[in-house]
């Protein structure tokens, strides 16, 4: 496996005799998403306060890109982007005026590369106007390119989905893959909520009263079961072996996307009319139930 590029190590923090962070070991890798979950008051914001260096750890260390926090601040700290809950930005500037104004806090941030953090989160059309009347989305967006404008190799987001719309949100998420993806940044999503962020990331870590209770790699959501609509399903029986399941008006298949093609040519060359044809997809609630019984679940509830 590749070098983790964050890593925190036995992280403590206790406030006022209060132990807010208990022994937290976690490592952070590049190109991955990782959903850090717990419910309010877990303690998901003393974290990254303690990542950032906005906060002293009482025991443990951060190690970013191999550099000590405590020890070497500045080199670690320079690998860090954050986005906060509401980026600050400039609203009657334009988001391009925002992104040089950031960029002249880093050194060697050049034209090309704003260019190129515009076109990763999609605001070439608009980023010559003013950020006022930007939506929130397209506001979170330019956060995200100013988070990235030095290249950082970790990428802190903290509730990043607040307030944003269901489109809002599937729009963030893609940005947010194809910068994992392209960048080859580790990304760390803060969330309390499970459902905004369990497409986003490729795991998740969920901590409960300061403590880590579950770290687990999502499995790839490959669909094996398909939901079809058909104009004579009375010829479906008999025709494929796997007992079919009715469910809508329509009928659940038992199907590998491999076996898909082969399945759509018998129905055509049955002369079945196949009007729908559509992946089941299994939340990650629905794993955790299955995987813990609903332990996990109930705890970030
Ligand atoms: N400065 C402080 N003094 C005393 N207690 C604190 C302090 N900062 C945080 N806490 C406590 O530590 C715990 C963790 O808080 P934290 O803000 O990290 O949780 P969180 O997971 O980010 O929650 P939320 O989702 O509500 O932001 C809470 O019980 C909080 O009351």
């Amino acid at each position: 496996m590749t070098k983790p590029i964050v890593e925190i190590k036995n992280l403590n923090k206790k406030i006022k005799g209060k132990h807010i962070i208990k022994n937290l070991n976690l490592d952070f890798y590049p190109g991955q998403i990782t959903g850090f979950l717990g419910p309010n008051g877990a303690g998901k914001t003393t974290t990254i306060r303690m990542m950032t260096g906005l906060m002293y750890p009482s025991e443990g260390e951060v190690v970013i890109d191999g550099h000590m926090l405590s020890k070497n601040y500045e080199k670690a700290i320079s690998n860090i982007g954050v986005i906060v809950e509401n980026p600050e930005m400039y609203k009657f500037m334009s988001g391009y005026k925002n992104l040089q104004h950031f960029a002249r806090m880093h050194k060697g941030v050049t034209k090309e590369r704003i260019d190129e953090v515009v076109a990763q989160v999609g605001l070439q059309n608009r980023i010559h106007e003013k950020v006022k009347t930007y939506s929130l989305g397209m506001r979170q967006r330019l956060g995200l390119a100013q988070a990235m404008l030095h290249r950082p190799k970790f990428l802190i987001l903290d509730e990043p989905t607040n307030g944003l719309d269901p489109a809002g949100i599937r729009e963030f998420r893609m940005y947010l893959r194809k910068i994992a993806a392209e960048d080859n940044v580790a990304i760390v999503v803060s969330s309390h909520l499970l459902s905004e962020i369990e497409l986003m990331v490729d795991r998740i870590a969920i901590i409960q009263n300061g403590e880590l209770i579950d770290i687990r790699e999502l499995e790839q959501q490959v669909a094996a079961q398909y939901y079809i609509e058909v104009g004579q399903p009375e010829q479906l029986i008999g025709l494929f072996e796997e007992p079919l399941e009715k469910e809508k008006g329509g009928y659940v298949v038992n199907l590998t996307k491999e076996e898909v093609p082969a399945f759509v040519r018998r129905l055509v060359e049955s002369g079945i009319d196949l009007y729908t044809i559509q992946p089941i997809q299994k939340g990650l609630e629905d794993q955790f139930i299955e995987m813990t019984g609903g332990g996990a679940i109930d705890a970030i509830r």
